[in-house]
């Protein structure tokens, strides 16, 4: 089957994969080569924490605009907290959606100009005053799905022919783990279709989790747009640049994008993207010539290179999705990614 082919997203068991691994890795190799994107079920997360965390994720965004202004991303040098409708780029376009960004725990490196750039992301997240439940929450979101993403990650592997802990070094340590609760408010209220632009995930997996409302769209090879509407207790898997890095493009990063929602309506969704640590390399994978014969190369893109270095790859998209963070923050790393740009590396 190739891309131009699909007309649905398939829906994956993850239990299997301990029970009656073959029948699930049948079904992994096919969804993950020729879609890029899953539904996965059987994936072991209490649905009691779905639901703390989809309606937590509700309450942050009910509280007034001068609660959720107080942890505004252009605050937080390390790209944490929250940003209003039409902050966040994609392609140099506005997102009409609100969001808070959380990323790992950790205490923000010196920034004593000896360091590579990618020090700067490492840092405290920004938690609303207004919603002190928000924090727990979020914090045993954060584990469970880096569990799950880390477990999921492994089944790539065998599916890949390789060894199951060729991604340790993504996972040992503190990998990078970045949660975003995301609100696209209805056509109403804003001024355009783009939810969030077409784009790529630049990670390694992200698993997503829907609430009611559908927009996500997933683009087919001939360019057609298929939904992946939502589907209670199920996540939406796809696979990020790094993976198609790893295994140069035999698993391609799927193109998606999130249409505005109806009038009178908004939409919500909790995003969770498994990076490396930011000091990681990506492997190259080693893949059978029968596999090897179909990698087609990684995408080359003028606009976005591709960085072997986990953190030299997220902060590059840091600073172009977020370019108000980026003038107050970082306008001395800004002119050395224009060079970047010009010259890409992978
Ligand atoms: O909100 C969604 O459904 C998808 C969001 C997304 O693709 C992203 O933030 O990368
Ligand atoms: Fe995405």
């Amino acid at each position: 089957m190739s891309k131009t082919t699909i007309q649905s997203i398939p829906v994956l068991d993850f239990s299997l994969f301990e029970t009656d691994p073959k029948t699930f890795l049948d079904a992994l190799k096919p969804a993950a080569r020729d879609v890029g994107f899953f539904y996965l079920t059987g994936h072991g997360i209490a649905q009691s924490l779905i639901d703390d965390v989809l309606s937590a994720s509700r309450r942050f965004f009910s509280l007034p605009e001068a609660d959720k202004l107080k942890i505004e991303m252009v605050n937080s040098p390390h790209f944490r907290g929250y940003n209003r409708v039409g902050q966040e780029l994609t392609k140099g376009q506005r997102d009409w959606r609100e969001q808070i960004d959380i990323g790992s725990e950790a205490a923000a490196l010196p920034v004593d100009g000896g360091q590579p750039a990618w020090t700067r992301l490492q840092g405290p997240n920004l938690w609303p005053d207004a919603l002190p439940e928000l924090k727990p929450i979020l914090l045993e979101w954060q584990s469970e799905l880096t569990k799950l993403s880390t477990r999921l990650l492994k089944a790539f592997a065998v599916a890949l022919e390789q060894d199951r802990d060729i991604f340790e070094t993504i996972y040992a340590g503190t990998p990078n783990q970045l949660i975003k609760i995301i609100r696209y408010p209805g056509r109403d209220a804003t001024g355009s279709e783009q939810g969030v632009g077409a784009h790529k995930d630049s990670g390694f997996l992200t698993l997503l989790l829907q609430e009611k409302q559908k927009g996500l769209e997933v683009e087919t090879e001939d360019g057609r747009w298929i939904e992946a509407e939502p589907r209670p207790g199920t996540f939406v898997v796809n696979i990020g640049e790094l993976l198609e890095l790893a295994t140069d493009g035999y698993l391609k990063a799927t193109v998606h994008r999130v249409v505005t929602p109806p009038a009178g309506t908004d939409r919500l969704s909790v995003a969770f993207f498994l990076g490396a640590p930011f000091d990681a390399e990506v492997p190259l994978l080693d893949l059978a010539p029968h596999l090897k014969a179909q990698a087609g190369g990684v995408t080359r893109d003028p606009h976005n290179p591709l960085f072997r270095n986990s953190g030299q790859n997220a902060l590059k998209s840091r600073l172009r999705s977020h370019p108000d963070v980026a003038a107050r923050h970082h306008a001395d790393l800004l002119v050395a990614q224009a060079r970047a740009e010009a010259v890409p590396v992978a």
